[in-house]
């Protein structure tokens, strides 16, 4: 989110389009001056023309009104949604372990009210700021050349009123933070409750979290209350500002004119420009404190964004040679509770290792330095002799295929599905369906590949789901697969015969964790890792 100014260089749209504007808006207000002083000097000849050229004018100010409208509109939608693409991609840059441990809520409500906020108090007050500024430097100029001495009081207003709005910006920046914090638990809530509907459902919930929820949402709604009984005092501060400019204004004027300085024209000239000396002020007024309220909530997504630990990976991977090796390994999610102390192991090329032991013994942690989601806290893993933490994510990533009991479906058709959106052949894609046992799957349904998983996969059962990650991996043609669980939800028939087609990939090695041992396969693995105790161990098969 830093260096936000690339996202405002599209401005000088609007910026263009708002010259164009008070262009035409200048030579109206001299066209009106011609016309009313040919009036009060009984000028015809010189009437008929201004007064022509007063219509020209006043007619262009319609379509080029339109235009700005237009400009701005479409201006604030790419400004939004570039920032809106940017932040996904920086939420992408985390860690994968420092995601886990935030409360993903945080990033839901940045992506939804924070950017609402943002688009409202921000994009759309700076356009309204340069907006105000044209019409003031324009409706300056005018009255200048009617009369100077007003431009002193001009400034003298602006004056006046930034010192106004930013001392009125400071309570309204720690209330829209607290929101902002609040919105973020608010939506996590409800989240929560959607995702438990059966849970309070089948166990009569549904008043107590009722009743939870209008007190949440009585506390959010309290918030924005203060909000606005803040902006109402601000505001009326500002519109008894604003009426006493114009009488000011209007003071200066008639006398400037009683003294002869001002001509009647130049009278009329200032009335019709005063609305955009004081309604420029009045925008400029209200802008500020808004978009200097928002920068805590930059500073709140700034902060979501930003990865505690960063480790500069410089090696490539391009396959593994030998071994995957771990040296001393010891890690630990928190202090007082370390999961594995001093593990040596040594995974070879090919090989097929089951990794068993007690729950919570530290089977997926494991699993989880080796899929480089962690780091170990002691000691190193080696990958054909270089160090996993120094390997870049983008190349290892490509070559395992990660298979777990919890699958991600997307809302797509069953082909983006197993080839996650890259190019595979027909032939490629029924191989990995046949081999994970998904044929059958396939060929039920008059869609074939292209029938459609909705909702993380709602339409289909845990078993097939399960197949769906296990062709996944088949076809991603990864050369270390990774399988945590990932044959808990299949009936044993089915269980078998996916392992035994896993176990007989060549040159693939897999690590599969697993609560089940299926005797029927258990000759096929080379080694099996006995996790226990914060050791793991090699045990023969
Ligand atoms: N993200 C985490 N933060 C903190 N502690 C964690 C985290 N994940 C796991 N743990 C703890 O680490 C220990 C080992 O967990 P792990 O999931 O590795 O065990 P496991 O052997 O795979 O268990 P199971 O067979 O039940 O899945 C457990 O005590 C668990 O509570």
């Amino acid at each position: 989110m830093k260096k936000r100014f690339r996202y405002f260089i599209i401005l000088y749209r609007v910026f263009i389009i708002m010259l164009l504007v008070a262009f035409i808006s200048f030579k109206l207000s001299f066209a009106i001056f011609d016309t009313v002083n040919a009036s009060t000097s009984a000028n015809w000849e010189a009437f008929w023309e201004s007064a022509k050229w007063m219509m020209i004018y006043a007619f262009a100010l319609m379509p080029a009104n339109l235009m700005f409208s237009y400009i701005k509109a479409d201006t604030t939608k790419r400004i939004v949604t570039r920032m809106k693409t940017d932040y996904l991609s920086a939420v992408f840059e985390k860690n994968i372990s420092e995601f886990q441990k935030d409360n993903n809520q945080q990033y839901v409500s940045a992506m939804t009210n924070d950017f609402n906020l943002i688009e409202k108090d921000y994009v759309e007050q700076i356009i309204n700021i340069i907006e105000a500024i044209v019409n003031f430097l324009t409706a300056i100029l005018i009255i200048t050349l009617i009369s100077p001495i007003i431009l002193l009081i001009g400034l003298g207003i602006v004056v006046f009123n930034v010192i106004i709005s930013a001392l009125s910006s400071r309570p309204i920046k720690k209330h829209n933070k607290e929101r902002s914090e609040m919105m973020g638990e608010y939506g996590g809530f409800i989240k929560e409750i959607l995702s438990a509907f059966h849970i309070i459902k089948t166990n009569d919930l549904e008043s107590r979290i009722v009743e939870n929820y209008r007190d949440r949402s009585e506390k959010v709604q309290h918030k924005k209350y203060i909000i606005d009984k803040i902006m109402s005092y601000i505001y009326a501060i500002q519109n008894a500002n604003f009426s006493l400019i114009f009488l000011v204004l209007m003071f200066v004027v008639s006398y400037l004119t009683i003294q002869g300085v001002i001509l009647f024209a130049g009278v009329v000239v200032v009335a019709q420009n005063v609305d955009n000396i004081i309604g420029p002020v009045s925008q400029i007024s209200e802008a500020v404190p808004r978009i200097l309220s928002v920068k805590s909530i930059f500073t709140r997504i700034d902060q979501t964004l930003k990865n505690q630990y960063v480790h500069e990976e410089t090696l490539s991977f391009d396959q593994l040679n030998t071994s995957i090796q771990l040296n001393h390994v010891s890690f630990a999610y928190n202090e007082e509770n370390e999961i594995l102390k001093d593990v040596n192991l040594n995974f070879e090329k090919g090989k097929k290792y089951l990794v068993i032991g007690p729950s919570g013994g530290g089977k997926s942690t494991l699993l989880r330095l080796l899929r480089k989601y962690f780091e170990p806290n002691e000691g190193q893993i080696l990958i054909d002799d270089q160090n996993l933490n120094d390997i870049k994510k983008i190349d290892y990533f490509s070559k395992i295929a990660n298979i777990e009991q919890q699958i991600f479906l997307f809302e797509d058709t069953l082909r983006n599905n197993l080839t996650l959106y890259k190019d595979y052949s027909d032939e490629e894609i029924y191989d990995a369906i046949k081999r994970a046992g998904l044929e059958h799957f396939v060929k039920q349904h008059p869609d074939g590949l292209n029938r459609l998983i909705l909702d993380n996969g709602k339409n289909i059962s845990g078993g097939e789901k399960s197949r769906v990650a296990i062709a996944r991996g088949l076809l991603n043609h990864a050369e270390i697969i990774l399988l945590d669980e990932a044959f808990a939800s299949l009936d044993p028939k089915s269980a078998i015969a996916i392992e035994a087609s896993l176990l007989a990939l060549k040159n693939v090695t897999v690590i599969n964790v697993s609560h089940v041992i299926l005797e029927e396969n258990k000759s096929s693995y080379d080694d099996i890792v006995m996790v226990k105790n914060k050791k793991a161990v090699l045990m023969s098969t």
